[in-house]
């Protein structure tokens, strides 16, 4: 571990209580700053999250020509440059940690005749980027990556791009935007075919800013077709609370005994609500209270009591709509009465960090009994007793903010405390993630 990084100790803790909002949902906040800034005119945010990821979201739009700004109030307001007018920047675009900025803003840039060199840090320049490299090539961007075809990497956009239909070869929300955003300045239809549906965040915003956009089916995959160089109108949108920030309160206070909390305005789009099915499966205690929309995405209050959960052979077909919650359900089942079975999961491995790999052994110094497979982990749960792992153990987040959030919910729930080598991604999705926890365990 370097000496800059913030290690910290999670330790046992009082039941959660009360009432808390999490911050706005990161994928719809990078979308709100891509969509707006390709929009002529002023667009409006209430409730971006303002972490690093989308930070480094709202620095690439102004490094290609939007103007992008907070007032006091926390509103942020976007003027676009419109479909087809990104600007050469001066400067590498840093991603940082955000593979999600990395791959929609290579999609955005595919289609515009500027090049750009795409950077971000050590655990972004591992992650897989053939993906994107491979249909935005197809429609005429050219990329020089480095060998492993990985960032840093440098991208020649087209400019005219060629329209492609395209069939996702991994379930990827992020790879079925790059190919939309790079769409929307190519002529004529670009078509994503998706086997297997993914967040469809991009759909309904692309709608909302006006573009061109069809969805079908096709023997039983979905079909999105969009039509290109259509100008986007400018919108006033509220970003919904992120579900995957939720879900480290919703396991809290189910594993926490005595626990009654309520979590406000909480993203309830079906694409992401996988891991609230999963728990009520296990016997969790989540009540959904006042169910509505907000900015086109359904939104609830989740009212989470303490239960005590029984572990289940988890079904993969539900791996989409909780990609990232997989962490800490590990933490759950570990928790359970029995063992949960998890499959279909080797996406796990090309995240922030090999979340499989990590979180099993994450989970080993807390003492969970938990067996590794490629495509899951199979963990034998203690049946509620607490985790009770060597006192001095620390746990290795390899750059992955969900480890370091998954970990501190273990450390609620273990007999001496878990230690985290570093906190310090948490800032990328989750910002006031330790006060929150501070606020609702007083
Ligand atoms: O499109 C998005 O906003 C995201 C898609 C998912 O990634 P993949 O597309 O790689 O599954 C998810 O893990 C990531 O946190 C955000
Ligand atoms: C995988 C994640 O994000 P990204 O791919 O944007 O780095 C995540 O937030 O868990």
């Amino acid at each position: 571990m370097n000496d800059t990084a913030a290690s910290h100790r999670f330790s046992p803790a009082g039941p959660l209580r009360g009432s808390i909002a999490v911050p706005g949902d990161k994928s719809i906040s990078h979308r709100s700053l891509i969509l707006g800034a390709m929009a002529v005119g002023e667009t409006r945010v209430s409730g971006l999250l303002e972490g690093e990821d989308v930070l480094a979201t709202a620095a690439a739009m102004r490094a290609m020509g939007a103007d992008v700004h907070r007032d006091e109030d926390a509103t942020w307001h976007v003027h676009g440059v419109g479909v087809g007018g990104l600007l050469q920047p001066e400067a590498a675009i840093d991603c940082g940690n955000s593979g999600t900025s990395a791959r929609l803003l290579m999609g955005l840039v595919a289609s515009h005749g500027i090049a750009v060199t795409f950077t971000g840090d050590a655990s972004l320049s591992k992650r897989p980027m053939g993906r994107v490299i491979d249909p935005l090539s197809q429609m005429g961007a050219r990329f020089t990556p480095s060998p492993d075809g990985t960032m840093p990497l440098m991208l020649e956009g087209a400019h005219p791009a060629v329209p492609i239909a395209y069939r996702l070869p991994v379930a990827s929300a992020q790879v079925k935007s790059a190919v939309l955003l790079a769409g929307l300045n190519t002529p004529g239809v670009t078509s994503v075919i998706e086997p297997v549906p993914t967040r469809d965040h991009s759909e309904r915003m692309l709608r909302g800013f006006g573009a061109e956009l069809e969805i079908g089916e096709d023997n039983g995959a979905r079909v999105i077709r969009l039509t290109g160089q259509v100008d986007l109108r400018p919108q006033t949108l509220t970003v919904p609370g992120d579900p995957s920030s939720a879900a480290f309160f919703m396991v809290a206070a189910t594993l926490v005994e005595g626990s009654d909390l309520t979590i406000r305005n909480v993203g309830m789009n079906p694409t992401r609500a996988g891991l609230v099915d999963v728990l009520r499966q296990m016997g969790a205690n989540i009540e959904d209270i006042d169910a509505r929309e907000v900015g086109g995405e359904p939104v609830a209050d989740l009212r989470v009591r303490h239960a005590t959960l029984t572990g289940i052979e988890v079904d993969p077909a539900v791996a989409p709509s909780m990609i990232d919650e997989f962490p800490v359900l590990f933490v759950a089942a570990a928790l359970a009465q029995g063992t949960t079975v998890t499959r279909g999961l080797e996406e796990l491995r090309v995240k922030e960090s090999d979340r499989l790999a990590t979180m099993a052994a994450a989970l080993e110094t807390t003492g969970a009994r938990v067996e590794e497979r490629e495509d899951g982990l199979t963990i034998q749960g203690t049946g509620g007793e607490p985790l009770r792992g060597s006192a001095n153990a620390r746990v290795k987040t390899h750059l992955d903010h969900r480890i370091a959030m998954s970990m501190a919910v273990a450390g609620l729930v273990s007999r001496d405390g878990v230690e985290v080598d570093d906190t310090s991604p948490i800032a990328t999705s989750f910002p006031n993630f330790m006060a929150l926890l501070d606020e609702v365990t007083r």
